[in-house]
């Protein structure tokens, strides 16, 4: 074990709090070697596969990568940004608006983001933030439902870059925020924004609203992760916020990965049976995503969509993701201002 060698660094009144705010992560190009290279990272993580590594490695080596490449790669070609990938361009959005607003609220907090995998890591973020003199770090992830696979492990690499440390920062992390009111006030303003131009499906008729979250293993909630009671948590406050009854939404699992068994129902599947049962209008919406990206654009946005049309269904509709919507950067805001108690005089976080 070796530990970093420090800069000399002075106590100051500066601030010098910051929030990370951390997402997934997503292929540099949409390239198949780019998106080789981002699965097998992803894919070797312990936390998102459960089978001993000897075993899987050969799996993900001899087929997983040299079949995904290509077709996972044109996936992402076909929703590519001009400045990059759309998850991590909206991350981007999101910490940058973050940062505005808490300096709108009177305080200097620094905002920053990281991915868990492939370009700009955690442990290069929380060696970047330390350089500017940052001793305090709240972790917050773009995942409002906890899950190991993505919660925990964000967690895990923050801690394990602490241990090279020498002068190590103080850490605090937000488990989840499925059940903030702000967020869900967020989602649900998200949704009517949509209807405000789009109107709404005829309920009434058979019309629904979708609220798709990424699925998980089931034997993953069988051992005890929460993920499956958040998902439940934060569909069924979005109903009620937005008045709906029990049959009139739908919590659907997307993006199935393997063999295994994976939550249902399974998104793609209740889309074919509404549009087979001659359903005029669905509209999907993806709570647990804060931002659009390949599972959200290309899957729900046009997979989803072919699906419902192909099976006989009338109207599609895709409701974008939150991204840098000011009344989720204002729950975020809220968010942070809660978490951050004692690190920043509360009076100078004040709620807007
Ligand atoms: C929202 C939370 C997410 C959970 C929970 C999650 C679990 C999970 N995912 C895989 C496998 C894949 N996921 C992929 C993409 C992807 N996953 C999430 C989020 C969650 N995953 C996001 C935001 C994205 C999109 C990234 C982007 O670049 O836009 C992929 C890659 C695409 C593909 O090859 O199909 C895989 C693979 C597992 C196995 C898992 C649970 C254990
Ligand atoms: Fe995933
Ligand atoms: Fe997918």
């Amino acid at each position: 074990m070796h530990f970093e060698l420090e800069p000399q660094t002075r106590p100051s009144h500066l601030s010098r709090v910051a929030v990370l705010l951390i997402n997934l992560g997503t292929p540099d190009a949409p390239t198949p070697r780019a998106v080789r290279r981002y699965l097998a990272e992803f894919l070797s993580d312990p936390r998102v596969i459960e089978i001993p590594a000897l075993i899987w490695q050969w799996i993900l080596r001899l087929f997983i990568l040299p079949l995904r490449g290509r077709p996972v790669a044109a996936k992402y070609a076909s929703i590519w940004l001009p400045e990059g990938s759309p998850l991590r361009v909206y991350t981007e959005q999101q910490a940058k608006a973050l940062q505005q607003q808490l300096k709108a609220q009177g305080d200097e907090i620094s905002v920053e983001y990281a991915m868990r995998y492939g370009a700009r890591n955690i442990p290069a973020m929380l060696t970047q933030l330390k350089r500017a003199g940052i001793e305090r770090i709240l972790l917050l992830p773009m995942y409002p439902q906890y899950c190991a696979a993505t919660t925990a492990s964000s967690f895990d690499r923050a801690f394990t870059a602490l241990q090279h440390m020498r002068n190590q920062p103080e850490l605090r992390t937000i488990r989840h925020y499925a059940d903030f009111p702000p967020y869900i006030a967020a989602l649900a303003a998200q949704v009517r924004a949509h209807w405000a131009v789009h109107g709404k499906p005829d309920f009434a008729l058979g019309g629904r609203l979708l609220l798709s979250f990424h699925g998980v293993p089931k034997r993953i909630i069988d051992l005890g992760d929460p993920y499956y009671m958040h998902c439940q948590l934060t569909a069924t406050l979005l109903a009620q916020a937005l008045n709906l009854s029990e049959t009139e939404s739908l919590l659907t699992f997307q993006s199935r990965f393997g063999r295994a068994e994976w939550l249902k129902p399974d998104t793609a599947l209740v889309l074919k049976e509404l549009g087979a049962a001659g359903v005029k209008r669905v509209d999907v919406f993806c709570p647990g995503f804060p931002a659009d990206c390949l599972e959200t654009l290309e899957e729900i946005g046009m997979e989803g969509r072919d699906i419902f049309l192909q099976a006989g269904g009338g109207e599609y509709h895709y409701i974008q993701c939150l991204n840098a919507a000011p009344s989720f950067i204002a729950s975020l805001a809220e968010l942070v201002r809660v978490h951050l108690q004692g690190w920043v005089p509360q009076n100078s976080l004040a709620p807007s």
